[in-house]
This record gives structure tokens, C-alpha cells and sequence, in this order.
């Protein structure tokens, strides 16, 4: 079992500790124990917790876990290229900074701290639209391409207002999210009694969930209608509607169970990715996420079909951790891990990475 499950893990102190010496976490499981020791309990349940009785959250691990690699040995691998390119811009390795909310519960530096961290490691991170630091603060520190994460919340006005803000501050996509019409079944979330303290603003956070006016397909055509940066989907767990996500015209798919957050026992992001893959069959690209920790996941995911993954919750405790340092340390970590699955499967190219590296019984 990781060490992310072990149930003896508890949050132990209310005061954020933000000065946290880093020089022993050695890889992503550390960290997760370290923020367990230093974050606020309603934080740290926060990041941590799933929905309902975490299932998900774990299937995420286990089906990556039980993925074997099949490596091929005597080839050259003393070049590696982890370059990728997306939408026009090229990305030194294929891991993005997955869309979270409210980075001042973390951190006091928030989502200023996530940026800079960002840049440090030439990483894309993911603005979520429930941030609690403008975007044109964000945009001002930020060194690498930044994306935005939409939540279409009811007062559409606001949101194409919001969008135009995101487009304006210089975001290269626009990534929708659509698996959370209302937030899920949190129970440990309402354990802690989750709330934003009084100080810490979502500044465009409105009305996620009040049910009035949910998300459909008639929106995703209207966003399509004005946004003038690629529009991706997030939340895609099928291959019919990532077939309907490409008929309605998306520049991208992102293969997605929020981190097992929302609906407990839908199936593990890379057990749904190769049918997804298969379906969509490179017309767009196509990303994933979900219980990424380590290279060789990284490896796995794009064996099996993303061009690329995202990471939520380790950024998550990297910043509660060390603000920008424990940031760019969670990224520069897994991006060394997975250059060194690269090496050692004899894989040197990101298009080198197919179904081959994952090996099958005989
Ligand atoms: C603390 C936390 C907050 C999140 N907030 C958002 C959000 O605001 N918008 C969104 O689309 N996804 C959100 N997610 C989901 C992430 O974007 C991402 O899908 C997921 O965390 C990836 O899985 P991983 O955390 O196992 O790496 C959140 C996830 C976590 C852990
Ligand atoms: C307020 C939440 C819906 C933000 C989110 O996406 C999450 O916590 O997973």
C-alpha cells in the first residue's frame, strides 16, 4: 500500500508551517507525509480527501501500480528528447500543473507562489477559476505559459466576462471542466466543516452548483462561439463523449476523474484512457490525470495514450510545503523520474512511447 493510504497519517497541527526544510523529501509520497505534519487540518483534508469512501482515489494508484513495463535494453539512450508541443507553444516534458482551488489555504504567497514555482520548473500550470489571487497577478510573475480552468457557473455573463479576463492576461487554453455540474459527496470534507476563511478570497467564485442552470453541450457551443484560444474538455471519462466532445469542435480532451473528488467508483483515469485514445485516435489532443506520482506513471499515461498528464494534489502539498521551492521541487522530481523510465525502457523520444513499453503475458 503507498504511503498516501496509510491511514495513520493524520494532520497533527492547526498552524501552517510555511518555512519547511525540503532537503529529505526524496519523492512525492514524502511530501504528502510532510504536509500532513504542517498544514492546517481543514486544508490538509482538503487537498487530501476524495469522495465518499475514496475508491476512486485509490483505483487511481492501484491500476498504475499494477501496469508492468516491458523495457528494451542495448538501445542508445544517451539523448533524450521530452519535448512536446501543444497548441503552439513547446513544452520541455509532458507534465502540466493540474487546475486547483483556493492556493492561499495552502500557502499565503497562493497562487503567486504556484506561478513562480512554475517557472522554475518550465512548467504550464492550470489557473483554476477558483483561485483566490486575480489572474493579472498571477500573470505578472508568471515566466511559462499559463492555462485557465473554467467553471461555467450561472451567471453566463459573468463567465464570458471571465473568460475574456483569462484570454486578456495572456492564458494559452481554456481547459472546461465538465464533470462537476455540482460538487460531489465530500465527506471529509464536511467532517472538518470546510470552509474559506474569512480572509481568503475566491474573487470568481459565484454559484458553482445552485443548480439553476447546469452545463450541456449547448454551452460547450457557446464558448466554442467566442473564446479565441483552443477550448479543451476536462472531465472526460468515455469514449462516446469524447467522440461528442470532438464533434462539437474541441481543440482537446482531458481524461479526467478530479482526483476521485467528485463521483466514488468510476473507474481509474488509465483503464478509461486507452479506449479514449483509440476512439479520439489523435484527432485532438489528449491529456489525463489522476494519481500521477511517479515517472513511471508518466511513462505509463502516455503509453497508453495522453500526449501529456496533469498533477493536482502533490503541487498542492509542495506549495503547503515550501511555496514556489516545493512547487518547482514536486515538478523537477517527477520530470527526473520520468526521464530516467525513459532511459532505462530505452524509449528517448515522447513518440517513441507506445503501447510496447507496457508489457503483456505471453
Ligand atoms: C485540492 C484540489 C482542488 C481542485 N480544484 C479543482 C478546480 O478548481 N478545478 C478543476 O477543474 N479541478 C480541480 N481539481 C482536480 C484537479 O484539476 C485534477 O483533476 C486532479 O487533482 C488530478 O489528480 P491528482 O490530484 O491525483 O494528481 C482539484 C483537485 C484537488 C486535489
Ligand atoms: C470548490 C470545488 C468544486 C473545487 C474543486 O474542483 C475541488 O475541490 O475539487
Amino acid at each position: 500500500m503507498n504511503d498516501q493510504h496509510n491511514p495513520e497519517f493524520k494532520p497533527t497541527k492547526t498552524v501552517p508551517n510555511t518555512h519547511v526544510d525540503l532537503s529529505d523529501i526524496i519523492n512525492l509520497f514524502d511530501l504528502e507525509k510532510r504536509a500532513a505534519e504542517i498544514m492546517t487540518k481543514m486544508a490538509y483534508e482538503y487537498v487530501a480527501s476524495g469522495a465518499a469512501d475514496e475508491l476512486t482515489v485509490r483505483w487511481n494508484r492501484e491500476s498504475l501500480d499494477n501496469l508492468k513495463l516491458n523495457p528494451s535494453v542495448l538501445r542508445d539512450v544517451s539523448q533524450l528528447d521530452t519535448r512536446i508541443s501543444l497548441f503552439g507553444d513547446e513544452l520541455p516534458y509532458p507534465i502540466l500543473i493540474a487546475p486547483t482551488a483556493f492556493h492561499k489555504i495552502m500557502h499565503p504567497e497562493g497562487e503567486l507562489a504556484t506561478a513562480r514555482g512554475a517557472g522554475v520548473a518550465s512548467a504550464t500550470y492550470v489557473i483554476s477559476s477558483f483561485t483566490t489571487t486575480p489572474l493579472e497577478e498571477i500573470a505578472e510573475v508568471a515566466t511559462q505559459p499559463l492555462w485557465f480552468q473554467l467553471y461555467v457557473q450561472d451567471d453566463r455573463s459573468l463567465v464570458k466576462d471571465l473568460v475574456q479576463k483569462a484570454e486578456a492576461v495572456g492564458c494559452r487554453a481554456l481547459c472546461v471542466t465538465v464533470d462537476t455540474p455540482v460538487p460531489g459527496i465530500r465527506n471529509r470534507q464536511d467532517r472538518v466543516n470546510f470552509r474559506l476563511p474569512d480572509e481568503v478570497k475566491a474573487p470568481y467564485m459565484h454559484g458553482l452548483g445552485d443548480q439553476k442552470k447546469l452545463l450541456t453541450w449547448a454551452d460547450i457551443d457557446w464558448l466554442n462561439s467566442f473564446s479565441n484560444i483552443p477550448v479543451l474538455l476536462k472531465g472526460i471519462l468515455n469514449p462516446a463523449d469524447a467522440e461528442q466532445a470532438v464533434q462539437a469542435g474541441v481543440s482537446g480532451i482531458i481524461v479526467s476523474n478530479h482526483s476521485g473528488r467528485n463521483l466514488d467508483t468510476v473507474p481509474a483515469t488509465i483503464d478509461v484512457l486507452p479506449g479514449i485514445a483509440n476512439q479520439v485516435n489523435k484527432r485532438v489532443p489528449l491529456l489525463m490525470d489522476g494519481g500521477i506520482r511517479r515517472g513511471t506513471d508518466v511513462l505509463k499515461a502516455l503509453a497508453q495514450g495522453a500526449d501529456a498528464v496533469l498533477v493536482g494534489k502533490p503541487v498542492c502539498f509542495g506549495l503547503a510545503c515550501g511555496g514556489a521551492d516545493g512547487v518547482s521541487k514536486v515538478m523537477t522530481i517527477l520530470r527526473t523520474e520520468f526521464e530516467l523510465a525513459m532511459t532505462l525502457t530505452g524509449r528517448t523520444t515522447i513518440a517513441s512511447i507506445d503501447r510496447s513499453v507496457i508489457w503483456k503475458p505471453a
